[in-house]
């Protein structure tokens, strides 16, 4: 286990902005805390890194309270650095490593992974957006941690910059680094983590692999041709324990959830079974944002 949050609670004055959150993180996962504005994101991770003092509950690190070794193992990126204009992107990460004390060797593998090796020795000033978050993801970087903590890393980029910043998260994520992100771009949560976790108003709605979370609210969409009576099909659905919430749609389409261990497949070989011959069959794969929608409205 990586981070463990057991039953944390924040308060600033009067403002409950966590209540009892309870979280576990493995190795090797990409973990979305998903949120709106104000859920308790940020406050979850400066609680978990130290930076903000808890009113209630625990933080454990490799199964151990925060200490400076456990530090060491976690880089993370809770505001922008602030990097000198006029240095290269180089000096500028061995000014960190100095003030972090890590190895200044860790410099030039935190240069190749995030790809500015070629731009090493240009001034910090002339980086696009997408490069300088990039320079600073690399400061996390420096000492090797095994696990990073970056708070909104696209946040402010364009397009270009969003998909250099998410591959290289995914790039990290392959090396196996363990890595926490909250955001509110649930695009983005979809597209890179492995589990998320959403939050309001400072609770915890739901947690698990994003595979789960969305696998479960997935629709099917199926039609007959048109000399099939959708009374049939209605009839035949209804007869089958593993399918719920039939819902007519125009177009005599019709749409359902099949219980969790049922394909598309199996509603294919099941209704032929029953004589009745589908012209359509779809997957509506439900986005996150559907889903955290229903959840926080
Ligand atoms: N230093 C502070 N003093 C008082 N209230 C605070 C402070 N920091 C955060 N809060 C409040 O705590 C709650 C949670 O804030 P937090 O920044 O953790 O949320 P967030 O999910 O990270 O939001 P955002 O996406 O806007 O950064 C909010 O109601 C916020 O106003």
């Amino acid at each position: 286990m990586i981070l463990e949050l057991d039953n944390l609670s924040k308060s600033y004055g009067g403002t409950q902005a966590l209540r009892g959150l309870t979280l576990q993180i493995e190795a090797g996962s990409v973990y979305g805390l998903l949120g709106p504005n104000g859920s308790g994101k940020t406050t979850t991770l400066g609680l978990a890194l130290g930076v903000l003092q808890a009113s209630g509950g625990a933080v454990r690190w490799f199964g151990q309270p925060l200490s400076s070794q456990s530090k060491r193992r976690v880089g993370a990126l809770l505001e922008t650095p602030n990097f000198f204009p006029y240095l290269s992107a180089r000096q500028n990460l061995l000014l960190a490593a100095d003030v972090k004390h890590a190895d200044p060797a860790s410099v030039d593998t935190a240069l190749a992974l995030v790809n500015l090796k070629d731009r090493q020795h240009d001034a910090f000033r002339s980086f696009s957006l997408g490069m300088k978050q990039r320079l600073a993801l690399a400061s996390t970087l420096l000492g090797n941690p095994e696990v990073l903590v970056l708070d909104e890393p696209t946040n402010g980029l364009d397009p270009q910059g969003i998909a250099e910043v998410r591959e290289l998260i995914q790039r990290l994520a392959a090396e196996g680094k363990t890595i926490i992100i909250a955001s509110h771009l649930l695009d983005e949560i979809e597209k890179v983590c492995t589990h998320v976790a959403v939050l309001q108003r400072g609770e915890l709605r739901v947690a698990g692999p994003v595979s789960s979370i969305l696998a479960a609210t997935d629709r099917v969409a199926v039609r007959v041709a048109p000399d099939v009576p959708p009374a049939a099909l209605l009839q035949a659905l209804s007869q089958l324990a593993w399918v719920s919430d039939v819902k007519a749609e125009p177009a005599g389409t019709i749409s359902a959830v099949l219980a969790p261990g049922h394909s598309p497949a199996d509603l294919n070989r099941a209704l032929f079974a029953q004589g009745i011959i589908l012209a359509g069959l779809e997957l509506r794969h439900r986005t996150l944002e559907a889903q955290f929608l229903e959840l926080t409205k």
